[in-house]
């Protein structure tokens, strides 16, 4: 199964950073801690679906999506089109994604950044501060309960907003009694890719009122968005659908309506 490949990589990849530098070392270099932007409140506004532009170059079930990539340029066009968050994948080698690209696009933006990977220990927290991220991605089919609490506990300390991504009521029940506030709802299954907006379409019902509803992936239409924005959802998570566009503010311009 592919989340058991990705996360046993991402195992050997955080001993080798801690390797090279101590969590006690990266802890000390957070010493002074900048507030996040508001990841939360840009994603919530009334009678508007929002947007989280995601900067994706690869994925596992698609391959290369986007054969120009140029994180940079994306990230200007996402400005430039008033996304409200923007997403960046830093996983290197499912999705060939880099730390790098995080630090470049935090230089070039003030609009609220995710840093987009599989954080499975609490040293990834603190990194993801130290490259510049307002906001976390936390995966509840690979995290325990206990982990969810203790990472937005940390994120909390550091100053990081924390997306709580589900994909089924199993994993609901998870990030809402460990006091989730942003809730993802992943409309592609991890483990067999089949993507469909009935994934939001069921879980939505079961979200308390007060939380921010994401829904990620699979939206490629003004019609999905339409679809979504009356089962109440306050923002969707897109990648593939910018990324194969040729010109990607038109997408975006088409997709608001
Ligand atoms: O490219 P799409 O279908 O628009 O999906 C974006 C985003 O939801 C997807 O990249 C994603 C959702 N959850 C993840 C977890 C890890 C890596 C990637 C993801």
């Amino acid at each position: 199964m592919i989340l058991d490949k990705i996360v046993a990589h991402k195992k050997k990849k955080v001993a080798e950073e801690k390797h090279q530098l101590s969590l006690s070392k990266l802890v000390e270099k957070l010493d002074c801690i900048q507030p996040p932007r508001n990841f939360k409140n840009s994603l919530k506004k009334e009678n508007q679906l929002t947007i989280i532009a995601e900067i994706k170059k690869a994925s596992p079930s698609k391959g290369v999506i986007r054969q120009s990539f140029d994180p940079l340029e994306i990230a200007e066009v996402y400005e430039e089109s008033c996304v409200e968050a923007m997403s960046v994948l830093t996983e290197d080698k499912f999705f060939q994604g880099s730390d790098d690209y995080l630090k470049q696009v935090r230089k070039t933006t003030s609009c609220p950044l995710l840093r987009k990977d599989f954080i499975i220990e609490a040293y990834q927290v603190y990194q993801s501060k130290l490259l510049g991220a307002d906001a976390i991605l936390l995966i509840a089919a690979i995290l325990t309960k206990q982990q969810l609490i203790e990472f937005q506990r940390i994120a909390e300390q550091v100053g990081l907003y924390c997306l709580l991504e589900v994909h089924n009521e199993e994993e609901l029940d998870k990030v809402l009694e460990a006091g989730g506030e942003i809730i993802g709802i992943n409309n592609r299954n991890l483990k067999t890719f089949e993507t469909t907006l009935k994934t939001t379409e069921k879980l939505i019902s079961s979200v308390p009122k007060n939380k921010v509803i994401v829904s990620e992936s699979g939206i490629h239409t003004r019609e999905d968005m339409q679809f979504l924005q009356k089962l109440g959802v306050n923002a969707v998570l897109i990648g593939e659908g910018f990324m194969v566009a040729e010109d990607i503010g038109k997408k975006i311009r088409e997709l608001r309506g």
